[in-house]
């Protein structure tokens, strides 16, 4: 892997330096994905409204924006928090949730990919979507194999200038010119919902404590939910213990069974 340092050691300098994580993102996922930063070892804050989205971005050390549950006035407080974002050099994150299903939301990611974001996170429908590929999503639902998003990714990373991670069984993360897939997590994940969301502003968190390696530290973030993943599975008799075993596996995770386990391969 190309990276300065590994996904360790940028899980050790997220924890010694807690980055405040403006999570703009949807109500199904607000609870969950503060809890999952807090285990992680991030400060969340869930700042939405027009009023303040952009003054709190230039406070925040990064930005993630999810359309989820979306509004007419969300999206006035998404656009002005990426750009406050943009004009203060900090990273930001989109998440395109099923923007596919409806031209609202379609129209919403247009606008928000205008805006630049350093990092998009999607799983494989929401990324073939993207490109304008006939996708087999199911509202927030995918239903195409990572594999198939590869293509779109690297080209979608080329086109916008930014990091793509696409998530499923087996994770991809591009920046046009180096690629890797990441192995682990669990079957159980995508039954618990919102993880993918909390994930995104999990690599929202590892961006701010490495924003000189956005690629490494995309790459980390997703390394850090496969080892926790299957170390929630070990145990879990469904869904409902896995999300909470699931946080204790992060907040346990550290640094070196991280690096030991962590499966990354150049592609
Ligand atoms: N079949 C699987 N096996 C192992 N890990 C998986 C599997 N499916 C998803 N994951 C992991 O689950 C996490 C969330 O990714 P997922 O692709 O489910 O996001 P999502 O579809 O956006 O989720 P949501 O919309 O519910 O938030 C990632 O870490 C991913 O690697
Ligand atoms: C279930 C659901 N509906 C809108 S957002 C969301 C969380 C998972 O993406
Ligand atoms: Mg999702």
């Amino acid at each position: 892997m190309q990276t300065r340092t590994t996904p360790g050691a940028m899980l050790t300098a997220m924890r010694e330096k807690p980055p405040l994580v403006q999570c703009i993102t949807n109500y199904v996922a607000m609870n969950v994905a503060a809890n999952v930063l807090l285990a992680a070892g991030a400060s969340p804050a869930m700042v939405h409204a027009a009023e303040e989205a952009g003054e709190f971005a230039g406070i925040a050390n990064a930005l993630t924006v999810n359309i989820g549950t979306l509004s007419p006035q969300w999206i006035d407080g998404m656009q002005a928090a990426a750009k406050a974002a943009n004009s203060a050099g900090k990273p930001w994150v989109l998440d395109p949730v099923a923007h596919y299903a409806t031209g609202f939301r379609r129209q919403a990611v247009a606008d928000l990919l205008a805006l630049k974001p350093t990092i998009i996170r999607g799983n494989a429908s929401e990324i073939i979507a993207l490109a304008g590929g006939e996708s087999r999503g199911q509202g927030v639902d995918s239903r195409d194999p990572v594999e198939q998003a590869e293509g779109t990714a690297r080209w979608l990373a080329e086109r916008q200038q930014a990091v793509v991670a696409v998530t499923g069984a087996v994770d991809f993360v591009t920046d046009g010119e180096q690629a890797v897939r990441i192995t682990g997590g669990s079957a159980l994940m995508p039954q618990v919902t919102a993880l993918g969301c909390s994930l995104t502003c999990l690599v929202g968190a590892f961006a701010a404590s490495v924003p000189e390696d956005i690629f490494g530290a995309t790459v980390a973030a997703l390394a850090t939910f496969a080892i926790a993943g299957e170390d929630a599975a070990l145990g879990a008799a469904g869904p409902g213990s896995f999300a909470w075993r699931f946080l204790d596996a992060l907040n346990a995770l550290d640094a070196e069974t991280l690096d030991a386990r962590a499966r990354i391969s150049a592609v």
